[in-house]
């Protein structure tokens, strides 16, 4: 079985933040994901974290209050002064935080110019921080319409051409589901690639066992594949308490 954490961005949302720490440790999770950390003093996530016992393995970049809400500038030509300093921003919050990973949100996009500024945007991170892992994640378009990054083989297109060890791929089992109709398929094809996992039931990303998707083949996939990483549980749950939707687990 793989190791699981907990995205408590979405699980435990029901409590204020600070309050979801306790709740994750308490629910046996030993790792966590924040998308977006920002509105926090990073000292006071810090001490929850630390408190807990927890280690923090991803944050997004940017905070999306900071850009007005856009996912991303790393795919927009013209928005590399904005993608800078955003990941700037990023790194600092990371100091404090250390999170394991930081996945580099693409925004809305297309075309060979974003293609050539998204790759060169992600060199200029990965150079700037070579210490700090970064992700590249597909988004389905059904959610995000029109968002730079949305298929896994582009996904392993610009990871080719970025070239760099400290970026790699952010698999999620639900976007791959929602975007290629079969998590597992895409999990065979790309799993070489793969630097962290989320996962999620299609099609409400719900938790594990609430749609068609077979979590027990996927988990036997991921573990026979030898990735050794964390498996985040990013979902919304379908039940009022988080904890009464981790049957999953065991
Ligand atoms: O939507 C997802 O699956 C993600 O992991 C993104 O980070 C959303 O912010
Ligand atoms: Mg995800």
């Amino acid at each position: 079985m793989p190791k699981f954490a907990a995205n408590i961005s979405l699980l435990f949302s029901e409590l204020p933040y600070l309050d979801r720490f306790q709740a994750a440790a308490a629910a046996g999770f030993e790792a966590v994901e924040i998308l977006y950390p920002y509105e926090t003093a990073a000292k006071e996530t810090q001490r929850a974290l630390m408190s807990n016992g927890l280690e923090l393995l991803l944050i997004n970049a940017p905070p999306p209050n900071y850009t007005g809400g856009e996912p991303g500038y790393a795919a927009i030509p013209g928005g590399e002064d904005r993608f800078q300093r955003d990941i700037r921003r990023a790194l600092r919050y990371a100091e404090v935080l250390r999170p394991g990973m930081i996945h580099v949100m693409a925004g809305y996009e297309k075309g060979l110019a974003a293609q050539e500024t998204y790759i060169r945007n992600l060199q200029w991170a990965a150079d700037r921080a070579p210490e700090q892992k970064f992700t590249i994640e597909p988004l389905n378009s059904g959610d995000q319409p029109g968002y730079f990054l949305d298929d896994y083989n582009l996904a392993v297109e610009i990871l080719d051409a970025v070239d760099r060890p400290n970026v790699g791929l952010q698999f999620d089992a639900y976007h791959a589901q929602m975007i290629h109709g079969d998590a597992a398929q895409v999990w065979d094809a790309f799993s070489t690639h793969a630097a962290h996992i989320q996962i999620g039931a299609a099609p409400a990303r719900s938790e594990p066992g609430t749609g068609p998707m077979d979590f027990s083949a996927l988990f036997n996939a991921i573990d026979e594949s030898g990735y050794a990483g964390w498996v985040s549980a990013e979902y919304t749950p379908t039940t009022k308490r988080t904890e009464d939707s981790l049957g999953w687990m065991s």
